[in-house]
């Protein structure tokens, strides 16, 4: 890898906004984020809007200068690469909540690209990460080929489901509650709070960033215009309590009129078929689509005619690294006990090494076993796919990405891993 990467300065700071608005650092990475991913130019207030929700969640800022700044350039407060680092906790299973470090905004400048930036923006963070006791990195990626040499693996998938809402649609059995329109712009207040019931029951489920709430309600789009399109409706139980709301909007082309969910939050199985008996009640609307739908989909098996459903495409979600497999591995639930040695290879040594994971009574111990022949070897990335139990290490060895040194390691490892239900998320960050 070139060198060249070495002249620019890396500058980290925590994300600042005041009354006043953002502070310059904060506000030209701001600018220059945008800009990495094709965004139009932001106006001074919607720079402001941003800075406050990344100072919010804590957000930990990195930008790349020049050594020099060409005079005739954007501004020199504009850095030419950009990274952001967050804490949050994501559920590992069982409702166990775990300290996680999320990686969002990473963008270098075409001018500037493939001198090592983003490598050395990302060793950076990571090593900040390990040395605070962080046992788990994760982020959302824009093209699949990037995180892997980082240690990162798919953990977690979606697929954009289409459902057909005309009359054949209908339920074997009819979901409790009721559903009632709201203003969407409501969500911001209420939709956390329906948020944290779905994280702490969903394992998989990444915990929300402050700036997820604007969009999800129409208050901004990318650009900071308000969606006044994004229309919102409740879910409520039995007893009246909210329990789920579902945001989205109405797309009229010709005689073909559809519904595309912005956000679907349900705090349980019933309040999520009730949001689907609601949606196919809109009139006039053909078919709704949603981008984040379930692999392992209730949806299908509630239905009289499962059909209805149509996957129309699967998608990676979340990517973990595993920074610290002893309190990764003892932090996630099991579901049956067994004992496996799996040894990791990891470029950024973070993982690296050989660990005996032993269960008993469903709770995991793990140790350094370095001297210790493994059972099975594999890269941090798969580490990473597998953690969750999400990924199947069967599969993986089929894939020719996990190597089995004794006979059907690969099959006791995916019981040990097995999770305590389907894999799944709906944060995006
Ligand atoms: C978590 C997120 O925010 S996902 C968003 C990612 N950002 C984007 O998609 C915005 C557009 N793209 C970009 O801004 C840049 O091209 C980036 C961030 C993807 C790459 O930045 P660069 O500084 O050029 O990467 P850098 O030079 O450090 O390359 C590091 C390694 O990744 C590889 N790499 C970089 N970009 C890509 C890519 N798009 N696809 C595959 N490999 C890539 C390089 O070949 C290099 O490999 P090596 O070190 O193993 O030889």
């Amino acid at each position: 890898m070139s060198t060249l990467n070495e002249n620019y300065e890396l500058r980290t700071f925590e994300a600042t906004s005041t009354e006043d608005g953002a502070s310059p650092e904060t506000a030209g990475w701001v600018q220059a984020e945008n800009q990495g991913f094709h965004g139009a130019r932001l106006s001074d207030d919607f720079v402001n809007r941003m800075a406050a929700r990344l100072a919010k969640d804590s957000q930990v800022l990195t930008g790349a200068y020049p050594p020099a700044h060409r005079e005739s350039s954007l501004p020199a407060d504009y850095p030419v690469a950009t990274f952001a680092s967050f804490e949050k906790t994501i559920n590992v299973g069982s409702g166990r909540l775990v300290p996680s470090h999320l990686i969002s905004s990473v963008t270098v400048r075409p001018t500037h690209r493939r001198k090592g930036l983003l490598r050395r923006m990302m060793t950076q963070s990571l090593t900040t990460a390990h040395a605070a006791g962080l046992p788990i990195a994760a982020l959302t990626a824009t093209e699949a080929t990037i995180y892997r040499r980082f240690g990162f693996g798919p953990a977690t998938w979606a697929h954009g489901i289409t459902v057909a809402t005309d009359s054949r649609f209908r339920f074997l059995t009819t979901p409790t509650g009721s559903a009632e329109w709201v203003d969407p712009r409501e969500l911001v207040t209420l939709g956390p709070a329906i948020f944290a019931r779905f994280h702490a029951s969903q394992v998989g489920s990444v915990e929300r960033h402050a700036g997820i709430w604007d969009r999800v309600s129409g208050l901004t789009d990318y650009v900071g215009k308000e969606d006044a399109a994004i229309r919102a409706a409740l879910h409520y139980d039995a007893d009246g309590e909210i329990d789920g709301f579902v945001s989205y909007k109405i797309n009229w082309e010709g005689s073909k009129r559809s519904m595309e969910v912005v956000d679907l939050v349900a705090a349980d199985d019933n309040a999520y078929l009730g949001l689907w008996q609601y949606l196919a009640s809109v009139d006039l609307i053909d078919t709704v689509s949603w981008r984040a739908g379930r692999i392992d989909d209730p949806l299908s098996w509630a239905l009289a005619d499962p059909r209805l459903v149509t996957v129309t495409g699967a998608e990676d979600w979340v990517w973990l690294r595993i920074l610290d497999p002893i309190a990764a591995l003892e932090a996630r639930p099991y579901v049956s006990d067994g004992e496996i040695v799996v040894r990791v290879v990891d470029e950024l040594g973070f993982a690296a090494g050989t660990f005996r994971i032993s269960v008993t009574d469903a709770t995991g111990h793990v140790e350094r076993a370095d001297g210790a022949t493994p059972d099975v070897e594999c890269d941090a990335w798969v580490l990473g796919s597998l953690y969750l139990g999400g990924a199947d290490p069967v599969v993986l060895r089929a894939a020719g990405q996990l190597v089995e040194h004794s006979a059907g390691a690969a099959g006791r490892l995916r019981t040990l891993l097995a999770s305590d239900g389907p894999v799944y998320g709906i944060t995006h960050f």
